[in-house]
């Protein structure tokens, strides 16, 4: 993570006190962070490994306080706003939110002073193919783009290499890149930043954490997850509607998620309808006296009929794999619902039992809506501190929420490995413990 010196001061007048809100003194009371102002990123101690979802550092589980710089605006800031040229771009594939984030980037730079203000359209892709010009913005334009889903931009996979990139920014004289994606743009955000330090660019890359699979580590969510997870549900109430009305109905619902399960576990716990819930964390069998297709036989001949919620990337290894990949390089999955349909099909049939089967691939319907109440709030927040961060002088950072807390990470933390869900944590336990499903081993 980079820190420029802070050289140039400005004054948010709308964050002037009045004198009467707190007993600070008026010469004292600022309403800024402080650049050593720092939020402590775990708040358990561990007295063992052993305890329920223990994460230690040390292989005695001893105390380590990890501190993480506090986001917000900054007194003194790094540019002098008016000579500011910013932009925005958002990569990947679509999230809830992307659109919330845009306006309150563009808003917030205007508040600063910032008059130079353009979007890149598709992604990285953007700032190379010919025939995409770059969309200026500004608080008019953007006024109402958090009423729809998508991106007001345009998003992409795959694209120009970093150094073609980084000569698109120096080519347009950009000062602050504000980049809008999950672990492949910040991973992508990352390079640009080390590439812009090897020609000695004074800009600032600051990135912004979205994605639905919520697979990105060290922060609580990213934004698009809760909404996602909302959507998610309603699919899984219709499987269970089906299913209800149905002799001998079996709901299957398919949800996204790319590498984890968290829309699968999230989605299956909030809407308490589900009674089996398979993710590519912990592993399972279809077939024999342990495998799923036994528990449906049983839960059909005890209550009637069932709700299975499969994650897309679970039981990959049941499945052939093509060895695709998409232009971002990520592996493309075989399709475990289809599977599960024909396997669940077969299996019913062969014994002699009817079995009514519903399958719902909701698909992209969880991500191209609009963000809901809590991610438009985590939006406009994150998306305000990714311009205080950028004005503060960093660069290489991810505006993010932390054990509650609003804060900056280096960018090089967040991009060692998706995160996962945590087989022995309790989340997945509660997850069990509500659907009643035993182990498929
Ligand atoms: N390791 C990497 N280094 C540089 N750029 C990357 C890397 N991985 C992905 N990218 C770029 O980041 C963008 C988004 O990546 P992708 O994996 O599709 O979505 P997401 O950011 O949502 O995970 C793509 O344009 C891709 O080329
Ligand atoms: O948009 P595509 O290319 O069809 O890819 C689908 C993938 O995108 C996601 O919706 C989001 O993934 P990213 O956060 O990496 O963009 C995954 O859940 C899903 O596996
Ligand atoms: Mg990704």
């Amino acid at each position: 993570m980079q820190h420029f010196l802070s050289n140039a001061t400005y004054y948010h007048s709308a964050r002037t006190p009045t004198g009467d809100e707190d007993s600070t003194p008026m010469d004292m009371w600022n309403g800024y962070v402080n650049n050593d102002d720092r939020a402590l990123m775990k708040v358990i101690k561990y007295s063992s490994p052993t305890s329920a979802g223990a994460e230690c550092i040390d292989p005695d589980c001893s105390w380590v306080e990890q501190w993480v710089h506090r986001a917000g605006p900054r007194k003194d800031i790094y540019y002098e706003p008016n000579e500011v040229k910013a932009a925005i771009v958002t990569c990947g594939g679509l999230c809830p939110g992307l659109n919330d984030v845009i306006r309150q980037v563009v808003f917030t730079l205007e508040t600063y002073g910032v008059k130079n203000i353009v979007g890149i359209p598709f992604g990285f892709r953007g700032f190379f193919e010919k025939g995409l010009k770059e969309m200026p913005l500004s608080r008019n334009l953007v006024e109402n783009i958090n009423l729809a889903g998508g991106s007001f931009l345009g998003v992409s996979r795959g694209g120009p290499k970093t150094s073609e990139i980084v000569d698109s920014i120096q080519a347009r004289r950009i000062d602050m890149l504000f980049v809008l994606g999950g672990n492949g743009t910040h991973a992508g955000a990352n390079a640009i930043h080390d590439e812009c330090r090897k020609r000695k660019l004074k800009v600032s890359v600051v990135a912004v954490p979205k994605t639905i699979d919520n697979d990105i580590p060290l922060m609580d969510k990213t934004f698009g997850f809760d909404t996602a997870v909302e959507e998610a549900q309603r699919a899984i109430n219709s499987a269970y509607i089906e299913a209800r009305s149905a002799y001998h109905g079996i709901g299957l619902v398919k949800l996204m998620g790319r590498s984890s399960g968290f829309i699968a576990m999230h989605a299956s716990l909030s809407s308490g309808q589900v009674d089996v819930c398979l993710i590519p964390e912990v592993s399972f069998a279809l077939d024999g006296e342990y495998g799923v297709l036994q528990h449906l036989e049983q839960l059909i001949k005890n209550k009637g009929f069932c709700v299975v919620c499969v994650a897309e990337a679970a039981g990959q290894e049941l499945l052939q794999n093509s060895g695709a990949t998409d232009a971002s390089g990520n592996a493309i999955l075989s399709d475990i619902g289809v599977h599960m349909q024909q396997k669940i099909k077969t299996h019913f049939k062969g014994i002699g039992v009817h079995a009514d089967i519903k399958y719902i691939d909701p698909t992209y319907m969880v991500r191209a809506c609009r963000a809901n109440a809590s991610d438009a709030i985590l939006c406009t927040v994150l998306g305000q501190n990714a311009v205080h961060g950028a004005f503060a002088g960093f660069s290489g950072i991810t505006s993010c929420i932390c054990n509650t807390h609003y804060v900056y990470l280096p960018v090089t933390q967040v991009i060692t490995a998706p995160k996962r869900v945590n087989h022995k944590g309790r989340m997945w336990h509660r997850c069990l413990t509500s659907t009643g499903q035993p182990d498929f081993r």
